[in-house]
């Protein structure tokens, strides 16, 4: 028996839009504590909506009508607004897409990494302070004292992404969602801050949930993958596995459009309208038994 419940345990999750369109299809998975867990899928797939169904923040047009999101055993349903808040602020951290809109444009940067520190652990001032040192000092930046005295725009989009992960480690949270945190750097920046999320997450322990539609990034950085189509689990397996032996086509035909996978002389190949037709087919069976089973 497995006594260790898992860091985060999202099961039969399923989200609906006012027109009755479901954006999350009873969606389940599993992150164990101290892994990466990799959720990867196209534009569209449902990936941030999970996020922010497990942070309490969806919008307010998607209703979360079914399924149970636990974190380290505790099912945040059981718990009122203000404790969940609580336990999400205690135990998660994210590391946003884009680290400018992330923070704000009128603030310093130290005070600002210390908030989540102070206001919602309780921190005394200084220890805060003095945790935002150690944590610059560990995602590599030299300068702290130039760092937690500049306003966002002085940094480059790699030093405010450095940041915001420092930020998001501070506290020791047991799970991070790493929201396609490289997406919006530069593609040599983009190697440097995997390379750094990975470090951080080996030496502190930390899950993460790894938001991502680029495979090769699943490859660097997992040890395990569900693949998400019209927020609908397609594909779940330890990374290796799902690498070495595809199950679904619609895996198959990503590993075909992501360049590392292919033959570099072979020309990449978009997903193909018989698998497209073969998903649909799948959405569509998937949503006729939901609809059997609630009336
Ligand atoms: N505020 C909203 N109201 C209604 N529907 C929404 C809203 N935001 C997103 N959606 C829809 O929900 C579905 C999932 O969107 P989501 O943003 O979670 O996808 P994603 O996989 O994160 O995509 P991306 O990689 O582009 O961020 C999409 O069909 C999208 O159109």
């Amino acid at each position: 028996m497995n006594a260790r419940p898992s860091c985060l345990s999202i099961s039969g999750l399923t989200a609906i839009l006012p027109n009755g369109s479901r954006v999350l299809r009873s969606v389940s998975l599993d992150v164990k504590p101290g892994e990466v867990h990799a959720l990867v899928g196209e534009s569209g797939a449902g990936k941030s909506m999970i996020g922010k169904a497990l942070l309490g923040v969806l919008p307010p047009s998607v209703r979360q009508v079914e399924g149970s999101i636990a974190l380290e055993g505790t099912e945040l349903e059981t718990l009122g607004a203000a404790a969940r808040r609580r336990l999400i602020g205690a135990r998660t951290a994210l590391i946003p897409q884009d680290p400018l809109t992330a923070l704000n444009p009128s603030r310093r940067i130290g005070p600002q990494m210390s908030d989540r520190l102070t206001h919602i652990l309780g921190w005394p001032a200084e220890r805060a302070r003095n945790r935002i040192r150690e944590m610059l000092a560990e995602v590599h930046i030299r300068e702290p004292d130039r760092v937690i005295a500049a306003y966002p725009h002085e940094l480059s989009g790699g030093m405010r992404q450095r940041v915001l992960i420092a930020a998001a480690f501070a506290a020791e949270p047991r799970l991070i969602v790493a929201d396609e945190p490289t997406t919006a750097l530069d593609v040599t920046v983009q190697k440097q801050i995997l390379r750094l999320i990975a470090d951080l997450q080996r030496q502190h322990g930390t899950a993460i949930l790894f938001v991502t539609h680029d495979l090769g990034v699943v490859a660097k950085i997992s040890q395990s993958v569900t693949v998400l189509y019209a927020g609908m689990v397609v594909e779940r397996a330890p990374t290796p596995a799902l690498f070495a032996t595809p199950q679904h086509a619609y895996t198959r035909a990503l590993m075909a459009a992501t360049p590392r996978y292919t033959d570099p002389a072979s020309s990449l190949q978009p997903v193909g309208s018989a698998v497209l037709a073969e998903l649909a087919l799948e959405v569509q069976n998937a949503d006729n038994e939901w609809k059997r089973a609630h009336g």
